[in-house]
């Protein structure tokens, strides 16, 4: 692929490190500013390889930017990803305040966990939801449109949408107990975790400062809900449900199985992980189609042919090639997850420079998805690049688009996130109609663990006789 290899300094030599650039302090404000617009100024202005040392001499940590799909691969797949730790201050904050979950866990534990979580998320395992993924989104859409008279936010509505169907899934018969829980201590926990995982400095949670207190009441309020139901399914013996919950009780491995905690771990992570990233993603894909009316209409006769009368499911899924496109080019111009990072533990190399035990190495799946020598014309929204026929001859890097992470650590709820925007979009776009209220297809955004738009996506939204 031409024009991948750039690199920081014009000419760092085989082995040579490219320049360190941006100073010990000033890059810390400018990433609290915007992380997205300082990652890729940065970029455009040395190349792939960014590297920067942060902090006073001596408690100083190395940084590289990596803004190529090359560096993914290094860091995340074949011989080397063990080489590549989640040990990264985000990680820690998840982990101190939501507990090892699949997420977070390392080495052995993580190998245990992953034997049975697995095949709790197979395709077919995951469409089973298919269902009450439709129940709550027709619920949502029919609470949102009851009442129609100015424009939406659709981030707040996509935010509720993935929340009820993420608990709903997780905690089945139980999802209306947990929610008001949800709602009240999900935020202060996981802004605990976001602003001491980004800080710079992170006080010991011993010391009981006005937000380490709110995340400790927060993170208690959580875990004795989740016990509370667990202990409860437990004693009832029931494990006929269908819901994650049960499923992840159920899970055998010979005769192991997960215990109460390392479930309640689970279902924490997973409502971390799966429920700001996939409002995120729906967000974005229709504010795209509330900018192209023509994509927008030709989505809804493909849902409309795939759905007929009836109601959208899982199976009809399939039958949506353009829908799936426009999901697929959404999340490479708005990845939910635009920065994906490592701690080196041990010495490696990537894109032919050796990197040493210690260094933070970041992927920007955000820079990637936009790269020039990766993309034609990146910043135009075209779902066609993802048209089946399109991407069977299309000579991708395997990590050119990479939303979902990759290799031993992508995302396990993938399946999952896809079904759910499917079937949401499907139900939306089969009887609405939605117009963007921005003349843009590029919103202001940044991030913190996910991406997020920082001014409300606003769009009008009709209902379609
Ligand atoms: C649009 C939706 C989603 C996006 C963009 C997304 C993105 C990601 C990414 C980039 C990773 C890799 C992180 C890393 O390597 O550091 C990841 C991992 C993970 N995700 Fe997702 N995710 C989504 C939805 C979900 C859902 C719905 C769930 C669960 C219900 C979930 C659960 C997880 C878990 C447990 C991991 C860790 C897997 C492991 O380390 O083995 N995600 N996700």
């Amino acid at each position: 692929m031409a024009g991948l290899a750039r690199t920081s300094s014009p000419d760092p030599g085989p082995v040579g490190l490219p320049q360190v650039v941006g100073g010990r302090f000033r890059p810390v404000v400018a990433m609290r500013r915007n992380m997205v617009g300082y990652a890729e100024g940065m970029w455009r202005a040395h190349g792939d390889v960014v590297r920067q040392v942060l902090g006073p001499p001596g408690l100083d940590r190395e940084i590289w930017m990596l803004h190529h799909p090359e560096a993914a691969s290094r860091v995340l797949s074949g011989s080397s990803w063990r080489a590549f730790a989640k040990q990264d201050p985000v990680y820690e904050e998840v982990g101190r305040w939501l507990g090892h979950g699949l997420l977070t866990a390392e080495g052995e534990a993580w190998t245990r966990q992953k034997r049975f979580v697995q095949p709790v998320f197979t395709r077919a395992a995951v469409d089973g939801y298919g269902d009450l993924v439709v129940d709550e989104v027709e619920h949502v859409v029919a609470d949102h449109t009851r009442a129609l008279d100015g424009p939406v936010d659709l981030g707040r509505w996509m935010q509720e949408l993935a929340l009820r169907v993420v608990v709903r899934a997780l905690f089945g018969e139980s999802a209306d107990a947990v929610v008001p829980h949800v709602r009240r201590s999900f935020p202060v926990v996981s802004d605990t975790v976001v602003r001491r995982g980004v800080g710079v400095v992170r006080l010991p949670t011993a010391v009981p400062t006005p937000r380490i207190l709110r995340g400790r009441a927060a993170r208690a309020d959580l875990f004795g809900a989740c016990d509370g139901i667990v202990a409860a399914r437990r004693a009832a013996g029931d494990t006929g449900g269908t819901d994650l919950l049960t499923r992840l009780l159920a899970a055998r491995d010979g005769d192991e199985h997960l215990t109460d905690d390392e479930v309640r771990d689970q279902v924490l992570v997973f409502l971390l992980a799966g429920h700001e990233t996939t409002s995120t993603a729906l967000t974005f894909a229709l504010h795209l189609l509330g900018r192209h009316p023509d994509v927008q209409d030709a989505v809804r006769e493909e849902v409309r042919e795939a759905v007929g009368d009836g109601r959208p499911s899982a199976a009809a899924t399939a039958s949506m090639p353009l829908t799936t496109a426009v999901l697929k080019e959404t999340m490479r111009l708005y990845p939910s997850a635009p920065f994906v990072s490592r701690l080196a533990v041990a010495d490696d190399e990537v894109m032919g420079l050796p990197v040493r035990a210690g260094t933070t190495v970041v992927l920007a799946p955000w820079t990637i998805h936009r790269h020039p020598g990766v993309w034609d014309d990146p910043l135009r929204f075209d779902p066609a690049r993802f048209a089946p026929e399109v991407e069977a001859v299309a000579r991708r890097h395997r990590y050119a688009w990479m939303p979902f992470g990759g290799g031993p650590r992508a995302c396990i709820g993938q399946h999952f996130s896809v079904m759910e925007a499917l079937l949401a979009l499907a139900v939306v776009l089969r009887d609405h109609r939605v117009t963007a209220v921005a003349a843009t297809d590029h919103l202001p955004v940044d991030a913190l663990i996910t991406l997020f738009p920082t001014e409300p996506v606003l769009a009008r939204v009709e209902r379609l006789p």
